[in-house]
Order: C-alpha cells, then sequence, then structure tokens
C-alpha cells in the first residue's frame, strides 16, 4: 500500500485538542479511509519516470516540444468549452486529436498554421507521445463541431458527464488556457508577456520577470459527528445539490487554521480532529488546489448557525440518506420532489463522502459483529 509519502501531512497534527491516534490506529485508518489507487498519480507504472522527465524536458526545450506537437494531440477548447465526442457506447469522451488533423481542420477553415503553435502542454501517453490542449475560440464554433464531429460543452456540465480518466487534462487544460489569456501583460513594467513553447510559464519582454501559473489553495471538510456527515448548500449549486464545506485559505493560514476558520464562518462548529484525504486540482473560479480532509465535531455540540451570506443552507444527512444519493444516477429536475443531489465523481467532495459512507457502513458491519449483538 503506497501510503507513506502523505505520512507527514497525516502524523502533522491539527489542532490543539486534536484527537491524536496512536500510530497503527493510524495506519489502520488509513487504510480504510484512502484505499483507493486512484488518489495517487501512477508512480509505480513501468514508464512513470521516463513520461515525467519527457514532460520536463519540453517544459524546458522548445524546440523539442514543438517537434512532440506535431506528433502529439491536441484537445480543442472554443472559448474556454471542451470538445466532446460521443462514443459508440452512447457516452462522452473527450476528443483527442491528432495534431495532423487539427492543423488540416484549421487550414481547411482559414486559420493560418500558426493557431497550433498556442497549444498547451498537458500530458504525456505511454511511448511518449504528448497531449495538448488549444482554444480555437477565433474561429466559427460551428464550423470546427462539424468537422470535428463533436460539440463544445461548457467545462462544469463536462465534469457531471465525463467518466473517463482524461478530465482532468480538461481541467488542467481549461485552467492553463485561461491563464494564458488573462496574464498577456506584466504587472510590474505593463509590457507584454511571451510564453515558452510548452505554455508553463510567461516571461516579461523588458525586464524578463518569468510568472508561473497561478492556483489558490482551498480547504474542503467533510464533517462528521459519528453518525451523520455536514453538507452545504451555495445559491449557485445545480437544483437539490449539496457538498462539502469548501473555503479559500488566507495569506499565512495553514490548511488546519483554514479549515477550522472554514467551519466556524460557515456553519457556527468547533472542530476536534482532521485528518487529510486527498487533493485535487479543480479550474474554478480560476484555478485552485483542493485539499480534501475528514473532521470531527463533538457529538454534544451539533447545533448548526449557517452564515446565510455564503451558504444558502446547510444540515445534518444521514449514512440512509448519502448512500440513497450515490445511487441516484441522474439530477434532480424542476418540478421533482427535491432529493439530495451530490457533486460529480470527478470532484474530491465526492471522493469524501464515499469515503466516509464506507468508513460508516464498516462502522455498522463492526458494531452488528460484537458478541452480544443482535
Ligand atoms: N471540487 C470539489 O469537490 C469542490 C470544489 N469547490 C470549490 O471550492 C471553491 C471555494 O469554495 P467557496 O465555498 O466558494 O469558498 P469561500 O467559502 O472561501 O467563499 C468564496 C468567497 O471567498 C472570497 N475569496 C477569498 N479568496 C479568494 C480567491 N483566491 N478566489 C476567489 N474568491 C476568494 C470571495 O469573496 P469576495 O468576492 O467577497 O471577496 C469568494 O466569493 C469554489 O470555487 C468551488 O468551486 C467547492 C466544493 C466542492
Ligand atoms: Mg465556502
Amino acid at each position: 500500500m503506497p501510503v507513506p509519502r502523505f505520512k507527514s501531512l497525516f502524523t502533522a497534527s491539527v489542532l490543539p485538542n486534536a484527537q491524536r491516534l496512536g500510530c497503527g490506529a493510524m495506519w489502520s485508518r488509513l487504510r480504510t479511509i484512502l484505499p483507493s489507487p486512484n488518489c495517487l498519480p501512477p508512480r509505480w507504472c513501468s514508464g512513470f519516470v521516463s513520461r515525467m522527465r519527457y514532460m520536463n524536458r519540453l517544459k524546458e526545450d522548445d524546440t523539442a516540444c514543438l517537434s512532440a506537437l506535431h506528433n502529439g494531440q491536441i484537445f480543442l477548447f472554443h472559448h474556454l468549452s471542451p470538445l466532446l465526442q460521443c462514443t459508440q457506447r452512447g457516452t462522452l469522451r473527450p476528443a483527442a486529436l491528432a495534431t495532423s488533423d487539427v492543423q488540416s481542420v484549421l487550414e481547411r477553415l482559414g486559420s493560418d498554421g500558426s493557431l497550433v503553435k498556442k497549444s498547451v502542454l498537458v500530458s504525456c501517453l505511454e511511448q511518449n507521445q504528448a497531449q495538448f490542449c488549444l482554444d480555437v475560440g477565433e474561429l466559427d464554433q460551428v464550423s470546427v463541431e462539424e468537422a470535428c464531429e463533436g460539440k463544445f460543452l461548457d467545462l462544469r456540465k463536462s465534469l457531471f458527464l465525463l467518466t473517463t480518466a482524461e478530465a482532468p487534462i480538461l481541467a488542467k487544460g481549461q485552467a492553463l488556457l485561461r491563464w494564458h489569456q488573462t496574464s498577456r501583460f506584466c504587472s510590474a513594467t505593463g509590457q507584454l508577456t511571451h510564453r515558452n513553447q510548452a505554455g508553463s510559464q510567461r516571461a516579461c519582454s523588458s525586464n524578463g520577470i518569468i510568472y508561473y501559473p497561478k492556483m489558490s489553495p482551498v480547504v474542503i471538510v467533510l464533517v462528521s459527528d459519528g453518525r451523520r456527515c455536514l453538507l452545504g448548500r451555495q445559491p449557485a449549486f445545480p437544483l437539490g445539490m449539496y457538498s462539502a464545506l469548501a473555503g479559500f485559505c488566507d495569506m499565512g493560514e495553514s490548511l488546519e487554521e483554514a479549515l477550522c476558520r472554514e467551519v466556524a464562518e460557515e456553519v457556527g462548529l468547533e472542530l476536534q480532529s482532521i485528518t487529510y484525504s486527498s487533493s485535487q486540482h479543480w479550474p474554478f473560479p480560476h484555478s485552485s488546489l483542493m485539499l480534501g480532509c475528514h473532521a470531527t465535531v463533538s457529538p454534544a455540540h451539533t447545533q448548526l448557525q449557517v452564515d446565510h451570506a455564503e451558504l444558502e443552507n446547510a444540515r445534518w444527512f444521514s449514512l440512509e440518506e448519502i448512500t440513497s444519493a450515490l445511487k441516484l444516477q441522474t439530477p434532480p429536475q424542476r418540478g421533482d420532489s427535491p432529493a439530495l443531489w451530490l457533486p460529480p465523481k470527478q470532484a474530491v467532495a465526492h471522493r469524501l463522502i464515499t469515503e466516509w459512507t464506507k468508513q460508516q457502513l464498516l462502522k455498522d458491519t463492526d458494531q452488528n459483529q460484537r458478541p452480544g449483538s443482535c
């Protein structure tokens, strides 16, 4: 079980009054909370090191990156919405197009060849085939859709619909493309900045300051009182959707301090203990690094004081309510009786909720198997 690289985070404890777990107890709890290898990048697969080093070289060597682009794949975007195609099974997947095909489509639609060079490097397949994202917002949307046999769909909607492992690539691609669109000028000199071929940095043409893409750290926490879990709802969420509590870290705060502050601000509770679960990059509203945790409050202090400037509502949900919501396949429609709808599978909030559910079910099984229980 490849967990040790997270050990420092787990053992770095959290609150002055945190319940510290003994080491053995902690690891056995981690195994139940974090068993999923898909939380971790595929470091142990053969070829991982060589792919990472290859990607790093492409970020540093513009000529090598341009050559990788010519032999690579491109995910197209139109004003930051990704191009999706329908599979034979009727599901959606991001359209990974060969660069040569994209080049011919662009030429047919009257664009000069330089547009392809605006692609940003996002990933690398086995055999070191590089993958890029490119925004073709300057071309007619429908013409590109017809030529590529796909549809551009808003990224939030796409993340609800996509089940493939490529969803994080779209999130990363959109974040990078947006960063380039909004970072054209140096904030010190006001002069134009220019990018490297991979799109991993921009430099000021006048004083050479180098800018790197920015991410805001955001904490997200699933609070439990031992029996129920706490979810909140913002007015902008889709109908019926509740999620784990989240908030941006303030300057100077640790992960633990930000979690305690956000929970205190949004629902008026004091956390007892915090366990780190996993993290994810999230492209909204700009680009965030979501740091996902579980936390507990005392069962004696669960009264919520919801800050309605931040949340439309927050409430405790039973295990039964959560297990039913996890089974729902289609979102509630206007006019339906309001069912609980959870964040998409790609969201770390979903992962926290499923981890909590598994933990509760295990607890219930343990209790039922104790001698003397009926
Ligand atoms: N992937 C997932 O599972 C989930 C992801 N999220 C993401 O977490 C993010 C944070 O959650 P949310 O509850 O909205 O956060 P907060 O509770 O921190 O509230 C958002 C407000 O914080 C202020 N703020 C402070 N710093 C920033 C910053 N760097 N960027 C933008 N706003 C900032 C803004 O207020 P003002 O404008 O008044 O200054 C903003 O309206 C959301 O963007 C959401 O997309 C949320 C839930 C689930
Ligand atoms: Mg919040």
